[in-house]
This record gives C-alpha cells, structure tokens and sequence, in this order.
C-alpha cells in the first residue's frame, strides 16, 4: 500500500504538490493522472524519499521508504529510465542492485528474462533504445519481488508489443495482490490497463475513484435508432440537442439525456428501435475533469475554437 497524507512540495516560492492525500490499495492497478506539470513525478519522488516534503508525509507499507533495509524487496520503483550507467551490461546493472540490497543472483536471470532482454543481458547499456532502457528499469523494479511497484511513465518508448505486454504484467502483479500506480498520458491505454484512478492538477487532488465511475461521471453521447430519423433529429434540435447522423440511420445526440429524448420522442407520437447512453472516453473524461487546472496549453486554431 503507498499512503499519502497531507502532502506538500515546493520549489523555491511555486508549490508544486499541494495537500495532497490518496491512498494505492493492493489487488488493483491505479493510474496516477494529471496535465504536465500537475505534480504526478513530484509526489512519486516524495514516495521515494528523494526529497523532504515541505508538510505531510508519503508512506509505503505504513513506514518511510527510506527506512526499509532492503527497500528494492518492499517497493520497486521506475522514475526515470534513463538515469542509468551507460558504460555497464544490462546484467551487471541489475547484478549491482541485486547485491545492495540482499537479493539472490538467480533474480537476475529471472527478471532479464521476464523483461524480455536475456539476449541482450551482455551489452552495454549506452547502446540500448529508449524502449530497452524502459524494460530494464522496470527489471530493476521487479528484481526485489516487491509487493508494491511505482512506475512514472512506463510506457514511453515501448513498442505496440511491449504496451500490451506491461499492461499484462501490471494486471497479472496487481491480481497477486500486489499495490501497482503508474502514470501515463497515453488515456487509451491507462483505461484498458487501470481499475482506479487518481487525478490531480496543479499539484490538488481532483478525482480518486474507480475506472468505470470516472468516465461514468460525465454523459457521454446517446446513440438513438428511429425510423423518423430526420424529425425525430428536429424535436431534439429544438429542445437544444446537438444532434448528428451516423451511419446506418442511428443518430448521435449530446446535450440531452436518454430519459428527456424517450420523453419527447414519445409526445411527438415516434417510435423508438434503440435509446442508449454513451460513458464518456476516459480522455473526454480527463479533459474536462483537468480543464482548470492545465498548466501548459496551447491555443486551439481559430478554425477549430
Ligand atoms: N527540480 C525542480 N525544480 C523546480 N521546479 C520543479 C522541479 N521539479 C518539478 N518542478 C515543478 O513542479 C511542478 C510539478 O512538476 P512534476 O514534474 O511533478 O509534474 P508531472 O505531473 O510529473 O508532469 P509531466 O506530466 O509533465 O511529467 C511543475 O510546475 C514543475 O515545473
């Protein structure tokens, strides 16, 4: 379990994690969500012990990390992949860590083979892509058999084959048992791979809830079928709807809920064949969850605004 209570971390006069509280439970992948800027490596850091907060606390298993013997066996963590000796074999690296912190050689092998570089495990690090550096910290993360892993975006540089294959890891570690938060903004893939979620911006929390409730939150579209398509489109246009056309004769209609256009197709005396609301994607959901609180932005185009 990763706690964080109360937290606070400033640089210099900008406070970058704000009273920040959420706890990682066992059993589940949760996804660590937020604009850039919003805080997310700050308070993984803070995790870590890396740096002191300026108030609250951060605690793995209910201790500070820093006070684990062995802390790779408690939590293994990947922050940045490429924060690595470039000079070193994959094997020596993982070799290295493994003695420091009362691991088994054997784990090596095990790990390298698990990350898919035992044929590699003899070259130089300096040598490796980005998506090789990735699988050799998160090796370096799962080397101590931990039961709590901590990964800052994992998935940048891997392959299509290396996204599907961590997504598998993290979900088969977390049916384990074991406590798994990762950060990403690849939204696709955190709402196949995730079944929590914990959103801040501008260094607050602003969501700390399961998957399906997050996207559940926000309507999306509803999909309508009628055999009066266009006057049915009409009526709804009329009460405010935006409607549009899909293909097959269905319609699409936002700003109106399932239960007001049964309503109103129902005094208009037209017969419904479908009525189904739409969640909103997790991407439509952490937009407009993160909209106030995005720290880089970029103007939209004149013609798109
Ligand atoms: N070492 C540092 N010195 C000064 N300011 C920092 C430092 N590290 C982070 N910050 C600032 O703290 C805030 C939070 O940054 P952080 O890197 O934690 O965000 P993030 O959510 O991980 O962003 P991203 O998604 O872009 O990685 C930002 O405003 C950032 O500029």
């Amino acid at each position: 379990m990763i706690e964080v209570i109360g937290l606070t971390m400033r640089y210099g006069g900008k406070v970058a994690v704000d009273d920040l509280s959420f706890t990682v439970r066992p059993g589940l992948v949760t996804g660590f969500l937020g604009p850039n800027g919003a805080g997310k490596s700050t308070t993984m850091r803070a995790v870590l012990g890396l740096e002191p907060p300026g108030a609250g606390m951060a605690l793995v298993n209910g201790r500070a990390y820093a006070s684990f013997p062995r802390p790779l066996r408690a939590m293994g963590a990947l922050l940045d992949a490429g924060a690595v000796h470039g000079g070193r074999s994959a094997h020596a690296h993982l070799a290295c860590l493994a003695r420091s912190n009362g691991i088994g050689r054997d784990r090596v092998d095990a790990v390298l083979d698990q990350v898919g570089l035992a044929g590699v495990a003899g070259r130089r690090i300096g040598g490796f892509s980005l998506g090789m550096r990735q699988r050799l910290g998160i090796g370096a993360a799962l080397l101590g058999d931990p039961g709590v892993l901590m990964l800052d975006e994992p998935l940048n540089g891997l392959d299509p084959e290396g996204i599907r294959w961590l997504r598998e890891l993290l979900r088969s570690l977390a049916a384990e048992g074991r406590t798994v938060l990762l950060s990403s903004h690849l939204m696709n893939e955190m709402a196949l791979t995730a079944d929590h979620v914990v959103v801040i911006g501008r260094g607050r929390l602003i969501a700390d809830c399961a998957m399906d409730a997050l996207a559940g939150r926000f309507q999306g579209e509803v999909l309508v079928r009628t055999p009066q398509a266009e006057r049915l489109a009409g009526v709804l246009r009329a009460h405010g709807a935006a409607v549009v056309a899909e293909d097959g004769g269905a319609l699409s209609v936002r700003d109106l809920d399932a239960a007001r256009i049964g309503v109103l197709a129902l005094s208009e005396g037209i017969a419904l064949a479908e009525l189904s609301p739409r969640g909103a994607s997790l991407e439509e959901a952490f937009m407009r969850l993160t909209e106030e609180s995005t720290e880089y932005r970029t103007g939209l185009p004149e013609a798109v605004r």
